[in-house]
């Protein structure tokens, strides 16, 4: 017995890895997702620590042939938003000619809701699901933000009143009533994405409802949802980031007010109680720069929306990550063909 002991605590001591060897095990694993950058700088401690280690030696040599990661092109961001806008009132999707573009029905966690789906990018992932809220849902929503609506801001902890949006908006907690409540539990139904909100102080996974009124000429230009710093204090500060939109227009717009996304060419005419949802992270869970998209100046009439925003806390394992870095949502789906259900 304490000769196998022995012979195992030597055993152990013999294989136990460097410092410098498990840096450069972690810089592999960056390499392999993507971020040189971060395998470099590993590989530089690692080299330091333990230049002749194998592990250390063999990232070397990895960085050496690896081809570098394509940086994302710089493009305007702006260059497709006023061609976009500018389409008719109907949705635009990505690219028709890919057979997984397509209409399907959703089926969600409880067997009897089923929605219909329009599929409009597969990657970034964004589709629509047209009648997500019934009237009495949408009236409930707008007739509870009368009087409570404020001029909306950008930018985070600090936000200010800018041009970049113009509309005013007001929040409604899952608390707040019975049928906000109801709702968030819908979306939880046929996101498959935890929005439970822990207040006071427990990390939330969902945001509270954003109810937003866009006047004439009202828009929001280029930006993406995510921050670029979490916040730093309130409910949110441990919930990580906005992982996922959900957008339900609660009005019809006569004229102008598409959600255009510039990087993919897809643009969504606002049709009421019907709702837009896309994720904001790729399935590796790398911030997905394709997902800029803006708010349509309306030209005729007004548009109201609302927001929830999915968080990552709660989501780690609704979410999944893909079995290859360059996976997208609906090769996770596939995988997931046994747990969730699909047309
Ligand atoms: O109004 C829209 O269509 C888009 C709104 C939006 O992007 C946002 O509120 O973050
Ligand atoms: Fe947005």
């Amino acid at each position: 017995m304490y000769r196998s002991l022995h012979g195992a605590d030597i055993e152990q001591m013999l294989f136990r890895p460097s410092e410098g060897s498990i840096k450069a095990l972690i810089g592999r694993v960056h390499l392999f997702r993507g971020d040189d950058d971060e395998a470099e700088r590993l590989y530089d401690e690692a080299k330091i620590l333990d230049p002749t280690n194998g592990d250390v030696l063999e990232l070397g040599k990895e960085l050496q042939i690896k081809p570098r990661a394509e940086p994302i092109p710089k493009v305007d961001y702006f260059q497709n938003f006023s061609r976009l806008c500018s389409l008719e009132n109907r949705n635009y999707p990505a690219d028709p000619s890919n057979p997984k573009i397509r209409c399907r029905y959703r089926e969600a966690l409880l067997p009897y809701y089923r929605f219909k789906e329009e599929i409009l990018s597969i990657s970034p992932f964004a589709s629509v699901i047209y009648d997500f809220v019934s009237e009495d849902e949408s009236k409930h929503l707008k007739s509870f933000v009368e009087n409570k609506l404020e001029r909306g801001k950008v930018g985070g902890n600090n936000s200010v009143i800018s041009d970049i949006r113009t509309s005013d908006l007001a929040w409604i907690w899952d608390n707040d009533s019975t049928k906000a409540k109801t709702l968030a539990k819908k979306i939880e139904h046929v996101t498959g994405l935890d929005t439970s909100q822990r207040l006071p102080d427990g990390p939330s996974s969902g945001e509270a409802f954003q109810v937003v009124n866009y006047g004439l000429g009202g828009h929001y230009e280029v930006h993406m949802d995510p921050f670029d710093a979490a916040p730093e204090q309130g409910e949110l500060q441990y919930s990580g980031e906005r992982i996922a939109t959900f957008l339900i227009y609660l009005s019809d717009v006569q004229r102008g007010g598409s959600t255009v996304f510039t990087r993919v060419g897809v643009a969504v005419a606002p049709k009421k109680n019907m709702a837009l949802f896309w994720y904001n992270f790729d399935p590796a869970h790398q911030k997905d720069e394709f997902t800029h998209h803006a708010g349509c100046p309306v030209l005729i009439g007004q548009k109201w929306i609302c927001n929830k925003w999915i968080w990552t806390y709660g989501n780690t394992f609704r979410r999944r990550c893909g079995l290859t870095p360059d996976a997208t949502q609906l090769d996770i789906e596939e995988d997931m063909k046994h747990g969730y259900k699909w047309h």
